[in-house]
């Protein structure tokens, strides 16, 4: 395979990367008359409007061949067929598979289709009967509330798709509890009742720290407040790859959900990891979120590289970042129901390609994943919007919004339309009459998507996060990177372990730098 900067159309691109930064976007409007449904598509249920970015026919079409030259089609086949893409660690990614519709073949080896399906069961009839009452507390108390103790992929999936589809949560009340600071822990302590309360604990490898201090604070919990020998069996479960370690934490791993190592944490929500999210909107919902993504998952294997919308967003998000250095970008979703969505991404995105060697070890030599951020709109207007209309940093923006409000839901979909449309156009076309003061000209030509959902339901919102899950794959598969691999994160955990009995101990802190030393005799001073 070609490198990037061997690509002929890469090299193109390269060399009018002022010109394109410069491109009028109102300019390209006034050449095509048709530019909306030239620069536009629709899939699974979501539109992407990519018009208002400086993109021709021509730079697309470079950016389209930059994706053959890299064989983003062949890479993608790899991923769904299950080839151990994640060589650094030798293992398969398979997040496609959980969402295989039952019965539905051809997505991953049998093996894998038969346990999937199996665990896919046991989690329904489990949530099914959890939900109407048939299984109980260890004192026969209903289950009216549900600890979700996980961080990271083990929280922020589960956490994204609950509070976006809270209107049709009928069971249980879900609580999150990721940080180990112990707020989130007291807050969900306080609004449960231990009876009538089962704690999941979420953890892939089942030994992160965070994850295994709440769990040990929840089973005290529950030890000490509810009077039956089988309370752990009846009122915690573990969901994990690790079954080892559920032994040691003293639970049966015989009761626990199953995950695989073919599934990274920031993809899992799709496995037991939504258990949460099943037991809160029932299995039928659960799998509509799964069939929304498996729509999006179709689509991206199916449909021809110009027509696809994963791989259009991720060669739009390397021509800003990659190509115009335009490399912080902004997720502004119009409604508070995906208010943690840019978290979500942050994960997603800045977990998977925030890397600075390729596959086979050596430094990139170009920048890859920037950072992703945002907020809800129409708040964020009110806070970081004045940078994105006037600051001197380019900031691609891709606007989320939804057509139809979700039913029951008070407010003024209108204005809020009028808002997520006006910022886009505002971005591009810019203020700046010559009689104007500098101060209150807006500059104009600031990129931007935006991707609108026809509704938000299961199907949509799980389309969704696929359309950025795979928008992710792409992005790595032209930089060449591997995106499902994170060993960046491990050294702090191992300091952490380190300097724990530094920081608590009397001994003065030998062997570590003079800020960490000074920090940690300061920390002690003020603790008393
Ligand atoms: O599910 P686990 O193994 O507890 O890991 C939680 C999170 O920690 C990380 O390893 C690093 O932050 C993430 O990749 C993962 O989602």
């Amino acid at each position: 395979m070609q490198t990037l900067e061997a690509i002929d159309a890469w090299q193109a691109l390269w060399a009018s990367r002022d010109r394109l930064a410069e491109q009028s976007i109102n300019g390209l409007f006034d050449a095509d008359a048709g530019r909306f449904e030239h620069f536009s598509l629709t899939a699974a249920g979501i539109l992407l409007d990519y018009s208002k970015q400086p993109i021709d026919r021509q730079t697309r079409e470079r950016l389209l061949e930059v994706a053959r030259a890299r064989d983003v089609a062949g890479q993608r086949d790899a991923m769904l067929a299950g080839e151990p893409i994640n060589e650094s660690e030798g293992r398969a990614v398979l997040h496609t598979a959980l969402r295989v519709p039952d019965g539905g073949t051809g997505w991953a080896a049998p093996a894998i289709a038969r346990e999937v399906a199996s665990t896919r069961s046991r989690m329904a009839e489990l949530a099914a009967a959890i939900r109407d009452g048939r299984r109980t507390g260890a004192t026969g108390q209903p289950i009216e509330h549900v600890i979700n103790i996980g961080i990271g992929g083990s929280d922020l999936g589960p956490r994204l798709v609950l509070e976006a589809l809270a209107p049709l949560a009928d069971g249980p009340t879900v609580h999150f509890v990721a940080n180990v600071d112990g707020v989130e822990w007291q807050q969900a302590m306080g609004q449960c009742d231990p009876e009538r309360t089962l704690v999941l604990v979420v953890s892939k490898s089942f030994g992160t720290v965070e994850t295994m201090a709440n769990a040990h604070e929840a089973m005290a919990w529950l030890r000490r407040s509810v009077p039956s020998e089988i309370v752990l069996e009846r009122q915690v479960l573990a969901i994990t790859a690790n079954l080892d370690r559920v032994r040691e934490l003293g639970l049966d791993p015989e009761l626990a959900l199953p995950m695989w190592d073919w599934v990274g944490g920031r993809y899992s929500l799709w496995s037991a990891v939504g258990f949460a999210i099943m037991l809160a909107i029932g299995p039928t919902a659960f799998d509509e979120l799964l069939a929304g993504a498996h729509a999006m998952d179709r689509h991206f294997a199916e449909a021809p590289l110009e027509s696809n919308m994963p791989v259009l967003l991720g060669l739009v998000s390397i021509f800003n970042g990659t190509l115009l250095d335009r490399r912080s970008q902004a997720v502004v979703p119009y409604t508070e129901r995906l208010g943690r969505l840019s978290a979500y991404l942050q994960q997603l995105v800045m977990e998977s390609n925030g890397k600075s060697v390729d596959r086979a070890g050596h430094p990139v030599s170009i920048p890859t994943a920037g950072a992703i951020w945002g907020q809800t709109g129409t708040p964020g207007q009110h806070a970081f919007f004045q940078a994105l209309h006037q600051g001197t940093d380019v900031v691609p923006v891709d606007f989320v919004g939804v057509a139809r409000p979700v039913a029951g839901e008070r407010g003024d979909p209108l204005a809020l339309t009028a808002n997520l449309f006006a910022q886009s156009q505002a971005l591009m076309q810019g203020r700046g009459d010559a009689d104007m003061p500098a101060a209150r000209r807006c500059p104009g030509n600031r990129p931007s998507n935006t991707i609108l959902l026809k509704a938000l339901t299961p199907a949509t919102l799980g389309a969704l996060i696929a359309l950025y899950e795979h928008r992710t794959f792409v992005e790595a598969a032209v930089w060449g990177i591997n995106a499902f691999d994170q060993f960046g994160v491990e050294l702090g955990k191992v300091l952490a372990d380190d300097l724990k009995p530094l920081i608590a101990g009397g001994q003065a802190a030998e062997g570590v730098d003079g800020s960490t030393a000074g920090l940690i005799a300061r920390y002690r001073d003020w603790r008393g």
